[in-house]
């Protein structure tokens, strides 16, 4: 029997299950296709399961600490423990995604309904896919598509992935215990947010290839040592601007061997090896050709602002959304596109995708978030700024959590108007204010609103403000005063 729907989502990560439920809200009949996991990489191997252990191992570690006036009397952490809590909360998600697709099944509403079918989809023609799953296969035909297939982990050329000893970061909840040692390949988000999780835990003796200078690249160098550092303190082993030789396996541990670009080599031995060199788009084994759509080279389908993929012929009905497009590999990203294709799907109005005030959390120790441009992008724009540090060292609240590793820099631009560009914030909360300057930026707001609201005290996003006031020198504390705590950097293209 074939089945057939309004709309046809392939993934149910969290573009394809927001452009699902977006399509429900107006009245279309929806069926939801899932190769593996409900939810996708935003919560199984992938966000929520990472930010729950991130958050236990934050835990642990402020249990582990014994500067606070009071110390637990014996302290232990057993990884399968660990991971049942992990695994607990991914399912309480998919629980709460599968209740919504049964409460708007087709067999009790009308108007509007939400089917999901397990197994992975393949494009036929332009309107209709295959769904194979093991021995079966059955024929769905749809009115309209939204590919959200997602990504999936880079591999390491010549080093085969085993899924136990050399894992991804789908890979974690094999592990069985907390390795003794562990090599984490690859210094990005995902490198340095395991790095944090398993030095938090403190079981680990945890090494970080970085084939360049400093982790995380694309940010601007201050906030990259900011990280480093935190990483060393934390104990991380880093070792900058090395390359992976080879990695050799014995029955008991891993030996690797490392190049150093000055010339010098060494080996170590370890556990567990991760990979974390980015992620691929899924687009192989869709059936592009049958659709008429080439994916470009990196595997990516391009979109534009629309969502829609064009042909050859025309046909537009077809939308892509998330990871697979190649925009940056977000989950707020992917829930945008997703609900932005199904809002293009039935002609309804839409927020346009503007990514100037996107914002990104890191989760590392201090939590890290980012909004809008860094210096990087302004001098590669050939944009003319003012950046303002201002350390949590001097916010109250800060002192008063004994938390005052921390600091917010602002970038607003070097004219008249100092309208706000771009924040890094590092320290406790910073992935709670992040948002409040994605309005400000959203807005075109300058310095000057930020100068007129009362900022309620205690309060840490009072650095926010101060740090705006010493641009213009208003500030309660001065950077005479405080050289290593406050400064300003004005920066003009040559
Ligand atoms: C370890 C890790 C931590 C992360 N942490 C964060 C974070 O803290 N914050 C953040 O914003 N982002 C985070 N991300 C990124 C975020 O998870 C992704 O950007 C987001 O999940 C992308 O959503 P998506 O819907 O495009 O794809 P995915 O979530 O990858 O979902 C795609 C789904 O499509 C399915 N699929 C693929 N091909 C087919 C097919 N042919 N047929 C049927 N189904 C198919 C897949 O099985 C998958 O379930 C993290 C990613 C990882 C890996
Ligand atoms: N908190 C978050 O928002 C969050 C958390 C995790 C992942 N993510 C998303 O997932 C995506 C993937 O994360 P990621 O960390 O894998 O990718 P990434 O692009 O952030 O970092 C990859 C790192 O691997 C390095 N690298 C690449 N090839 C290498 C090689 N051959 N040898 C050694 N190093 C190599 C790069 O220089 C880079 O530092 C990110 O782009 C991010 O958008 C987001």
């Amino acid at each position: 029997m074939i089945k057939h729907f309004d709309l046809v989502v392939i993934g149910s990560g969290p573009a394809g299950y927001s452009a699902a439920i977006r399509a429900l809200d107006y009245g279309l009949h929806v069926c939801i296709v899932e190769g593996k996991h409900l939810g996708g990489a935003g919560i199984m191997n992938g966000a929520l399961t990472s930010k729950t252990m991130y958050e236990l191992s934050m835990d642990y570690a402020v249990a582990a600490r014994t500067d606070r006036g009071f110390r637990s009397g014996s302290l232990s952490v057993d990884f399968s423990e660990v991971k049942k809590t992990v695994i607990r909360a991914a399912k309480e998600k998919q629980y709460q995604m599968l209740s919504q697709i049964e409460t708007f099944s087709p067999e009790k509403c009308e108007n509007g309904s939400l089917s999901i079918e397990y197994g992975w989809a393949q494009f036929k023609s332009v309107t209709s896919i295959e769904v194979i799953n093991g021995d079966s296969k059955q024929e769905i035909t749809g009115k309209n598509f939204v590919i959200a297939t997602g990504s999936r982990p880079r591999e390491y050329d010549g080093l085969q992935i085993d899924g136990e000893r050399i894992i991804t970061s789908d890979g974690i909840l094999n592990l069985k215990e907390f390795p003794e040692r562990m090599l984490i390949i690859g210094s990005g988000i995902i490198g340095c947010e395991f790095a944090t999780i398993f030095s938090n835990f403190a079981q680990t003796e945890v090494h970080l290839l970085d084939r360049s200078h400093r982790v995380l690249p694309y940010e601007d160098d201050d906030v990259s040592d900011f990280v480093s550092d935190n990483l060393e303190k934390n104990g991380v082993l880093i070792h900058h601007t090395a390359t992976l030789r080879n990695i050799k396996k014995h029955q008991t541990h891993l030996e690797v061997v490392l190049d150093y670009q000055d010339g010098h080599s060494k080996v170590i031995e370890v556990d567990v090896a991760l990979v974390a060199i980015g992620r691929i788009p899924n687009t192989e084994g869709l059936g592009l050709d049958k659709i008429g759509i080439n994916a470009m080279a990196n595997g990516t389908i391009p979109i534009q602002d629309d969502c829609v993929l064009h042909d050859a012929k025309g046909h537009c009905h077809i939308y892509a959304a998330g990871d697979v497009t190649g925009h940056t590999q977000l989950y707020s990203v992917a829930e945008f596109q997703g609900r932005l294709a199904a809002e293009k799907i039935g002609d309804i109005p839409q927020y346009p995708l503007d990514y100037s005030h996107m914002s990104t959390l890191m989760f590392f120790k201090p939590e890290v978030a980012a909004v809008g441009a860094n210096e990087k992008i302004l001098q590669h724009k050939k944009i003319p700024y003012k950046a303002a540090y201002y350390s949590n060292k001097l916010v109250n609240r800060a002192i008063a959590m004994r938390n005052t590793n921390g600091f917010v820099k602002i970038l607003v631009s070097n004219d008249e108007d100092q309208r706000i560009l771009g924040m890094r914030a590092a320290g406790p909360q910073a992935s709670a204010f992040i948002v409040s300057v994605a309005h400000l930026i959203n807005q075109g707001n300058s310095i000057h609103e930020v100068l007129k609201i009362f900022y309620p005290h205690p309060s840490i996003p009072e650095g926010i403000q101060e740090c705006l006031r010493t641009i213009n020198n208003k500030s309660v504390y001065k950077k005479e005063a405080f050289p290593d705590l406050i400064h300003i950097r004005e920066w003009y293209p040559e």
